[in-house]
């Protein structure tokens, strides 16, 4: 992983991948440090380069995840022009497959552009945000939105805290819906947090999350741009992308907090997780 970002406000740990959270003595908490210590059976025999309909992985993805053009690699599925519906999870090659640490199927585990940096937005109220220095083309690895892996226990306990407080919320709540259910993760970058804990919410935001598996059934919370994005440009993302989250875009289930994204298509209200 190569990630040479720093935060520059104390008390924020930079971490380049989620970490389990603090110790609970309950049975969610067990079960969830199972979930992180524990890894994915595939792997590929591939040579260098990994192929559809060869390569395990790519078999598990349902096809190529990444389309590759010169030097970058862009997410297959942005190809339709329309944001993106997810049939397969997305799983990239690991350390345990043959092929090469070159082979294609390998993105979000080598860590964020080196394009980004953090400063106040212009609504200075909305705090600080992530920015771009350069173009980003649609459908570009942006960064991971990592922090710490919580139990839902624990995430209800810290958004009623911040609401208490009055202070920003970090909780990301990915809902992934699987035959059987819906698989839940909560991610909190506040106090450990990679450079994506600056991303805020647009309601006609720039990028979204993917989750994408590397070796681990712990998903990592991709950020992929949804359009091109130009220099000096903010990143931002849906808070509430209803494929993803459970947030309510309704009036009456949001938390009262004003959206401030400044879109013609703004919604008013910033979504709430509804766990
Ligand atoms: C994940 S943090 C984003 C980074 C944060 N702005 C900071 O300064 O560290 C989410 C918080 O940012 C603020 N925020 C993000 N998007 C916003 C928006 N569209 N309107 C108002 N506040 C927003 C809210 O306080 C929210 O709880």
């Amino acid at each position: 992983m190569n990630d040479n970002y720093v935060h520059k406000e104390d008390g924020i740990v930079y971490i380049d991948e989620n970490i389990p959270g603090p110790k609970e003595k309950n049975n969610e908490y067990i079960s969830l440090i199972e979930l992180c210590n524990s890894q994915l059976t595939h792997s590929c025999n591939c040579g260098v380069k990994c192929e559809e309909n060869i390569c395990d992985c790519l078999k598990i993805s349902g096809g190529v995840n990444y389309t590759s053009h010169s030097e970058s690699h862009y997410l297959k599925l942005y190809k339709k022009n329309k944001n993106v519906m997810l049939t397969y999870p997305i799983i990239e090659c690991s350390a345990h497959c043959k092929c090469s640490e070159k082979c294609g199927n390998r993105l979000v585990q080598n860590g964020p552009i080196g394009t980004l940096y953090v400063t106040t937005c212009k609504e200075k109220s909305i705090g600080l945000g992530l920015f771009t220095n350069k173009f980003i083309a649609k459908g570009t690895f942006i960064c991971e939105y990592a922090g710490e892996v919580i139990t839902k226990s624990e995430a209800i306990r810290r958004q009623q805290y911040n609401e208490n407080k009055r202070k920003m919320n970090y909780i990301f709540c990915l809902n992934e819906h699987v035959s059987g259910g819906t698989i839940q993760i909560f991610i909190d970058p506040s106090m450990f947090g990679n450079i994506g804990r600056y991303i805020n919410h647009s309601c006609e935001p720039k990028s979204e999350i993917i989750p994408v598996r590397v070796n681990s059934p712990i998903p990592k919370l991709a950020v992929f741009s949804c359009v091109d994005i130009f220099p000096n440009e903010e990143i931002t993302f849906d808070y509430g992308a209803s494929y993803l989250t459970n947030s309510s875009k309704s009036q009456d289930l949001n938390n009262g907090k004003t959206c401030l994204c400044g879109s013609k298509i703004c919604r008013g209200y910033m979504p709430h997780n509804v766990y």
